[in-house]
């Protein structure tokens, strides 16, 4: 997940230099971020949700990480000189031409790398839900979300600098080369995982349990969760938080830019510590839940943070162009994306039915998606609405899109607010931590004794 999140933002800081060197505009731009969750969108991550079910964590982790090299390799060629000015390029600038064969080709990469990690997603989210069932289970998420965290700061601060390592004109293709070798390695790493991890069961004569008959993905359960409410709070609660997170990370450095008069390179430096806060912040809040619970109030706090960060940058940054003021907001955007994945993913398995796991993560996967898809292409829009005529990627006005971003903020609140009265009213245990106290235990135990 490291080396996954590495690439989905290799490209985040160097918006402008897209522009210049590309042609991409921030329609282009749009289009090709929200490329990376279409396949998923038009069904795929059901089918990886149904695949993860049948064939294991061991098949579907390794297929995951295939796709995710073969897309990265396909995006790699689309921006290098390999590809661009060729007959093929030519050929796919000539139609729809709002978007540039590179950034075709790019985003046709980008959706299959995107496959292989929402994939990937749901296969550790799964393995981990069932490996500390009853235990640390919201610590061992944060942990894995920390370290997903841990390679957007590297990105952000890599990509600007391993754009310039070779001297000269400043070029789009080392940092994607970097981190397509970076996830080359991740394959090989989980296969020689895979292959360890078979010869300990047969050594043990332990089987993995990895496809477990009870655990298997029925279509009748799709209908099932799309019937339930609790699903839908969850499922749209996560789309429209998501939807403020990750399209700002992508259009962030440029908001910088543009709102501080910054270059690229000092924007990522700044927006970089954005997962930072996450990173320190993810796993202590997890072992928290796990310890003392308050998961809705964890979801409530976390939106109330996303708001009054983005009405900052929407509003009071270009009136006060301070870097100061840029950072400190950012590491509190950091804090609430701490607050909001440590406690959400956590809660899935407390209020979905073992038996619908995969399928539960899958299907919310598969909402969050369309948000993620959508709203990159909407931003994009909106940025250009909002800015006709402007042709120097420093001069645009990111108010309008930065509001929208506030907006779905709010909405995501309305969500947290209604599952915590739910909570309340019916019990689920959102707010309860996810270890018995050794009190509790012996309570049970003594009672269970006693029967
Ligand atoms: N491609 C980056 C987005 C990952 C989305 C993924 N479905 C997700 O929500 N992961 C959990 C997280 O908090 O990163």
């Amino acid at each position: 997940m490291f080396f996954a999140y590495m690439f989905v933002d290799v490209m985040s800081p160097l918006q402008e230099l897209l522009e210049v060197r590309l042609g991409w505009s921030p329609t282009a731009f749009g289009n090709y971020a929200g490329a990376e969750y279409m396949l998923n969108v038009f069904g795929f991550l059901i089918v990886a949700g149904i695949i993860l079910d049948k064939m294991g964590v061991r098949f579907t982790g390794t297929l995951s990480a295939s796709l995710m090299v073969g897309g990265a390799v396909i995006k790699l060629y689309a921006i290098s000189p390999l590809f661009v000015g060729t007959a093929f390029d030519g050929w796919l600038s000539s139609w729809w031409t709002a978007m540039p064969g590179s950034a075709k080709l790019a985003a046709l990469g980008f959706m299959i790398f995107g496959c292989g990690c929402e994939m990937a997603g749901i296969t550790v989210s799964k393995a981990i839900a069932r490996w500390f069932d009853g235990k640390e289970m919201a610590l061992a998420m944060g942990c894995e979300m920390a370290l997903a965290r841990l390679g957007v700061f590297a990105v952000f601060s890599l990509s600007p600098r391993l754009s310039q390592a070779l001297g000269g004109d400043p070029s789009v293709v080392v940092p994607v080369a970097f981190c397509t070798v970076l996830l080359l390695i991740g394959l090989i790493c989980f296969i020689v995982f895979t292959v360890m991890d078979r010869t300990l069961d047969r050594q043990t004569g332990v089987g993995s349990g990895e496809t477990s008959s009870e655990e298997e993905f029925k279509l009748s359960d799709v209908g099932g969760l799309f019937r339930s409410r609790l699903f839908w709070i969850i499922a749209l609660l996560c789309v429209l938080y998501y939807s403020a997170i990750f399209p700002f990370q992508r259009f962030g450095t440029n908001m910088l830019q543009c709102n501080l008069g910054i270059s690229a390179e000092t924007a990522a430096d700044l927006l970089r510590w954005f997962p930072i806060g996450a990173l320190m912040l993810t796993p202590p809040l997890g072992y928290c839940l796990d310890k003392f619970g308050r998961g809705a109030t964890m979801l409530i706090l976390g939106s109330l943070l996303l708001i009054g960060c983005h009405l900052v940058f929407a509003l009071l940054l270009p009136a006060v162009p301070s870097q100061i003021l840029a950072l400190v907001t950012i590491l509190v955007l950091g804090v609430s994306f701490a607050l909001v994945p440590a406690a959400l993913w956590p809660s899935v398995p407390k209020v979905m039915d073992k038996r619908y796991l995969g399928s539960a993560y899958s299907l919310i996967f598969w909402v969050q998606n369309i948000g993620l898809f959508g709203v990159p292409i909407l931003f994009g829009n909106v940025l250009a609405a909002s800015n006709a005529g402007v042709t120097d990627p420093m001069e645009y006005d990111y108010t309008n899109p930065m509001l929208m971003f506030a907006g779905f903020g709010v909405l995501a609140l309305i969500f947290a607010l209604w599952l915590k009265i739910l909570d309340t009213r019916k019990h689920y245990g959102l707010e309860a931590p996810n270890i018995a106290s050794d009190t509790a235990v012996e309570a049970a135990e003594a009672e269970s004794a006693e029967e």
